[in-house]
């Protein structure tokens, strides 16, 4: 992207596609951090509260929206003039929507990723969805991740998240409209770790979720977490992420806060599953997008392209699927005798360490301190 298009106008024209928990939430983020937001609901009623009344009740019950905020049903009205625009629809739903506004968004303008799953079929990652789908260079798309349970942000809780594009004045311009006084945007450049931490972190919640509700502690949930972390990290990395990112916000910042509240989606469809609803009745209950049901197939698929190892998203797959008893979930026990799709023998499956990835990385930052001794 351009210098000019990076620069971020006095009082930004922002633009969020969907008005759920999350959409609605970033939106009041770019409000109380400066910008005037135009919000997209796809059901008119919805776009009226919202603009009438500065109320979501649908996704955030009691939650009273800044003046800045207004809403449309109407798609080509809510991006007329747009400076940025933020998506935040079901990421299985993301081709379809991007379809209908493909000829008019406005050209050169951040578009921003605030969704955390991969295409079913594809396995594309949401930023690659915009790019190919929008035909737009990579460098003006971003992706916004970190521990951000919705309604605690609606409530000004403090937290943090991580903004990222491949283009680091792209990431700059998006977390400086992205900060406020409860909302911190720190950025980075590797959006391949820092989208399927986002993914990946879902499919642990799940799993704690499911052993949650079969009745297990806080030992097999610390496993399940250290282990979870250990699998997200193998796989981003075996897709060119960065075992940094893993480690930070977008890792096991959101593995901590998803795994950990009842507030989660994800964890809660787990919990249902644990006490012995199937994956219909779960589905059925869900009223919000739990994105960790809709990614673990093609994760799984990600997974056994690259030979990557993951127990814990293979069993949490097979509890959907009904063949795995929910209490007999213990990925951190298996043997390597099942440790992988081709059955591979790896350290790995049998040793406790921070994984390969993380390993690698130490053992890069050691030669780089070795080779500077020696050089000094
Ligand atoms: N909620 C959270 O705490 C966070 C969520 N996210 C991510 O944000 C993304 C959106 O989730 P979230 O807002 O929570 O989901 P919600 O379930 O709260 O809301 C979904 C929104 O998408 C709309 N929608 C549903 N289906 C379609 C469709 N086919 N086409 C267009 N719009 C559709 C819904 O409209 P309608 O009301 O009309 O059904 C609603 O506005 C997900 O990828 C999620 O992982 C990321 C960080 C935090
Ligand atoms: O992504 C989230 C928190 O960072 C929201 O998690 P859930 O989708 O499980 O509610």
């Amino acid at each position: 992207m351009s210098r000019a298009a990076a620069r971020v106008p006095v009082r930004p024209r922002v633009t969020v596609l969907g008005a759920g928990s999350w959409g609605t939430t970033f939106s009041k983020v770019l409000a109380d951090g400066g910008s005037d937001v135009t919000l997209w609901a796809r059901r008119p009623e919805l776009a009226k509260e919202i603009r009438e009344a500065k109320r979501n009740s649908d996704y955030l019950p009691g939650v009273n929206l800044p003046l800045a905020i207004t809403a449309t049903a109407d798609i080509t009205a809510a991006l007329k003039d747009a400076q940025f625009v933020f998506v935040s629809v079901p990421s299985q739903s993301l081709r379809q929507n991007l379809e209908q506004i493909r000829e008019i968004i406005p050209a050169d303008i951040p578009v921003i990723s605030l969704m955390k799953g991969v295409e079913k079929g594809t396995g594309l990652r949401m930023s690659e969805v915009l790019e190919s789908v929008l035909e737009i260079d990579r460098n003006r798309i971003a992706v916004a991740s970190g521990p951000n349970l919705a309604l605690e942000i609606a409530k000004e809780q403090p937290t943090a998240a991580v903004v990222s594009s491949t283009n680091l004045e792209t990431a700059e311009a998006v977390a400086k409209i992205a900060t406020n006084r409860y909302f911190r945007s720190f950025v980075n450049t590797d959006v391949i770790g820092t989208e399927f931490g986002g993914v990946l972190k879902n499919l642990i919640a799940v799993a704690i979720g499911i052993v949650d509700g079969v009745g297990y502690g806080e030992n097999t949930k610390a496993s399940i977490i250290t282990r979870g972390l250990v699998e997200m990290t193998d796989f981003a990395v075996a897709y060119g992420g960065h075992p940094e990112t893993l480690s930070g916000l977008a890792g096991l910042g959101d593995l901590i806060a998803t795994s950990g509240s009842s507030l989660s989606r994800n964890n809660t469809a787990g919990r249902l599953l644990g006490q012995g609803y199937s994956f219909a009745d779960v589905v059925k209950s869900m009223q919000q997008t739990a994105e960790g049901l809709a990614s673990v197939a093609p994760v799984l698929e990600l997974a056994a392209a690259k030979g990557v190892d993951m127990p814990i998203c293979r069993q949490v797959s097979e509890v959907l699927a009904g063949t795995l008893d929910p209490k007999d979930i213990a990925p951190h026990l298996t043997t390597d005798d099942d440790s992988g799709p081709q059955g591979e023998r790896t350290l790995d499956a049998r040793q406790d360490h921070g994984g390969a990835a993380l390993r690698r990385s130490l053992k890069r930052a050691f030669d780089q301190l070795r080779n500077r001794g020696r050089s000094s």
